[in-house]
């Protein structure tokens, strides 16, 4: 594992949550991309996981305060549990979660910079993620003019004030400007498509409902839901990749939902600039995109028990259901429901203090159980 920081003269006002929030950076290429990010980064702590040959060296701009950790440190750190972390995939990512210590996590992929809204200014992502955090989550009862704790809108006429407190938001999900995040035969129809289109809302995403969660711009709260946010088993020596973040996201969403904690949706865009290779991506994704037609009937009809008071405990019974409801669509999901057992245990080992997911399960009326 190698520590890098070097100071900086500058001195900043203090940013938000700038001793409450990790960046995650999964990365087989050199991170020069932390230039354009350096004035909404600069301030806060990097966790790098570095994917593929741990040999190579991966040049970090100075300036900023990181940890960065090859396999041989995911090796050595997690023993035998390892296995549960993908190689050669972006899912890595997830050992940055768990290796954290801090209450938020905001990832980003190498190949997103600072995107401009309308007005031509540029978009400070991490501070929209963390405004989405701090704000609560709307999901038993939909607003139609979007967030209404948002500056210039509210709760609309016909809105129950029994629900208007909102529940905690566990995960804010940004959005692409150019290179929008298609599947392989989607980007093999639509090559030249771009994304121009920034449409100035975030939703939340109601409860029951399912969505595709897109790992490139994302943030969560790690204490709230963290352990829920495992990003399967990928890459190499897997049949499936570029389903990672799926996963963790119709995992994630059940979970929430049985918590009573909320997901959003919209702001903040970054841009996205590289395609990566859409018959590379059909050859990861092919699997995927059949047996989807089976793992989203099964995610849209899981229940837990009320037992099931922490994300913990959540995970573990989902895992049992996955085994059980999905092992016969392919021997790859009893692999996984026994790597999704190892993630939690290792989670534990690392974050022994940090009881995640005890939010209170919250009544449609907003009120604890
Ligand atoms: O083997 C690998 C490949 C890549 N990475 C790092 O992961 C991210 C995403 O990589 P990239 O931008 O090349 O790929 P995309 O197709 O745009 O990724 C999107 O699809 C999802 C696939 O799971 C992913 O969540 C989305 O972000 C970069 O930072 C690469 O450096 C890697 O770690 N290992
Ligand atoms: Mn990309």
């Amino acid at each position: 594992m190698e520590n890098g920081s070097s100071s900086s003269s500058f001195v900043p006002s203090t940013p938000l949550l700038k001793d409450e929030l990790d960046i995650v950076i999964p990365t087989i290429r050199n991170l020069d991309f932390l230039e354009m990010w350096r004035p909404f980064f600069q301030h806060y702590h990097l966790i790098i996981v570095q994917d593929g040959d741990p040999s190579k060296i991966i040049r970090v701009p100075d300036g900023f305060d990181y940890e960065l950790y090859n396999r041989n440190d995911i090796n050595r750190i997690l023993g035998s549990k390892a296995s549960c972390i993908s190689f050669k995939d972006s899912a890595c990512r997830c050992f940055g979660y768990m290796i954290s210590k801090k209450k938020y996590i905001f990832t980003i992929d190498d190949d997103c910079f600072v995107a401009k809204d309308p007005s031509g200014k540029e978009i400070n992502a991490l501070e929209q993620h963390i405004k989405n955090l701090l704000s609560p989550s709307t999901p038993f009862f939909f607003n139609t003019l979007y967030d209404p704790y948002r500056e210039g809108a509210d709760f609309v006429r016909g809105y129950p004030f029994s629900l208007r407190e909102g529940v905690p938001t566990a995960v804010s999900h940004g959005l692409w400007l150019n290179i929008p995040d298609y599947d392989a035969p989607t980007q093999l129809v639509k090559p030249l498509e771009r994304n121009t289109r920034y449409v100035d809302a975030v939703l939340t995403v109601p409860k029951g409902t399912l969505f595709p969660m897109c790992g490139m711009n994302l943030a969560f709260d790690r204490e709230v839901i963290g352990p829920a946010m495992y990003f399967g088993l990928m890459g190499d020596g897997q049949p499936i990749g570029r389903y990672d973040d799926m996963w963790a996201g119709w995992c994630m969403k059940v979970i929430c939902d049985h918590l009573g904690l909320g997901v959003k949706t919209g702001l903040p865009y970054i841009w996205h600039s590289k395609a990566s290779n859409p018959f590379v991506n059909l050859k990861k994704e092919y699997k995927g995109i059949y047996w989807q037609e089976e793992l989203i009937p099964f995610f849209q009809t899981v229940t837990l028990p009320k037992e099931c008071t922490t994300v913990q405990k959540c995970y573990l019974e989902l895992s049992k259901q996955v085994k059980a409801k999905l092992g016969k669509v392919d021997d790859y999901f009893n692999k996984l429901t026994d790597a999704m057992v190892t993630w939690i245990e290792a989670w534990d080992e690392l974050n022994p203090s940090v009881n995640a997911g005890t939010a209170a399960a919250r009544k449609p009326n907003g009120t604890a159980k």
